[in-house]
């Protein structure tokens, strides 16, 4: 299977990479994803059996200010991959988030519950999604949650790093959701485009994250824990950790038709997170 992958420095992009060493990984500088035009371009120009969108605009908060990139990046550009993957006949797996919903009740959110993004970054990944599906080809929007690994920006490094400055953190517990290790996405995706490649009529949105469900704090707490620092961590609730945007307080998500149509299970947390952390520890 040749894989061409948009992403080459993110968490699941460095993930994809130790799966399929051979597939082409498309950085900043070949497909600038704010840029119109260029993934229609990258597509034509690497002929592929399938197509994994693991580039986006992440940066939650910033994204409020930055709206028009966003959109640009989660948006359009997701939109104009799949019009092109379509017009080759090229399956594309593309990756969303939880941010899609509002947050509202405590019942999982299954692929086609009503969406409601509380923000501009889970308005622009919305977008995207809406934009692959118009395409018409064959896909599958994988929505993920609170992703970690070794590498780039996330929770468990950002706890990890607090830690060696402060004994004690003030975390939100009021948000429950699944955090769920790029190692175990990254899999998730070869998987599925495996599968559309032979089973097109699998197209669709699946959710796809770790479990058991917890809250921030609790993350918190076993990533402490893991690491053996000792810090601990005072339970708040959302309102005292004020940010530009909002995030759902429900993120936990249905994930049985992903494990229906594709065999795929989801992976304790913290599994995965001893195996970050001890990636993290030796380098
Ligand atoms: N992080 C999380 O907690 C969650 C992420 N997701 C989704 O999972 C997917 C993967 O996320 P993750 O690996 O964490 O993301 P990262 O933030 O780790 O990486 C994002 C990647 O996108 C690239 N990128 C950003 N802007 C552009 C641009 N204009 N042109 C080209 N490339 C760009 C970055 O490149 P560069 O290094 O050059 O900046 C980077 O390689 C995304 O679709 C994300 O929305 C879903 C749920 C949770
Ligand atoms: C650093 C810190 C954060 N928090 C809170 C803020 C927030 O509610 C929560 C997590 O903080 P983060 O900034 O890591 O979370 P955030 O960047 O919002 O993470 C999200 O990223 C995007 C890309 C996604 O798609 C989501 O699934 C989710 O993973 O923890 C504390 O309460 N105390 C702290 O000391
Ligand atoms: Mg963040």
């Amino acid at each position: 299977m040749k894989a061409l992958i948009f992403g080459k420095t993110g968490q699941v992009a460095r993930e994809l990479a130790r799966l399929l060493p051979d597939a082409v990984f498309l950085g900043r500088d070949q497909a600038d994803l704010g840029v119109p035009g260029m993934c229609e371009a990258a597509i034509a120009a690497h002929p592929s059996d399938v197509i994994i969108n693991a580039a986006a605009y992440t940066a939650v908060d910033k994204a409020e200010s930055e709206s028009d990139l966003a959109h640009a990046v989660n948006g359009a550009a997701p939109a104009e991959m799949a019009r092109a993957a379509a017009a080759q006949g090229v399956p594309l797996v593309h990756i969303s988030t939880d941010y899609v919903f509002d947050g509202g009740g405590e019942a999982p959110w299954k692929p086609d519950d009503e969406t409601g993004p509380l923000g501009v970054y889970g308005a622009s990944k919305l977008a995207g999604e809406q934009g692959v599906r118009a395409a018409g080809g064959v896909h599958a929007i994988l929505r993920t949650s609170w992703v970690f690994s070794a590498h780039g920006a996330n929770f468990v490094k950002t706890m990890r790093r607090l830690s060696g400055t402060h004994d004690q953190l003030r975390v939100v517990a009021d948000q429950i959701g699944g955090p769920t290790a790029a190692a175990d996405i990254a899999a998730a995706a070869v998987r599925m485009a495996q599968v559309l490649n032979s089973t097109p009529e699998q197209t669709g949105t699946y959710h796809f994250s770790g479990f058991p469900e917890t809250s921030w704090s609790d993350f918190a707490r076993e990533i402490f824990s893991q690491l053996g620092t000792g810090t601990t961590v005072e339970d708040i609730p959302s309102a005292d950790y004020p940010t530009p945007a909002a995030r759902p307080f429900n993120s936990r998500m249905d994930c049985s038709s992903l494990r229906a149509s594709f065999g795929i299970h989801r992976p304790d947390w913290r599994n995965s997170l001893r195996d970050v952390i001890a990636e993290l520890e030796s380098t």
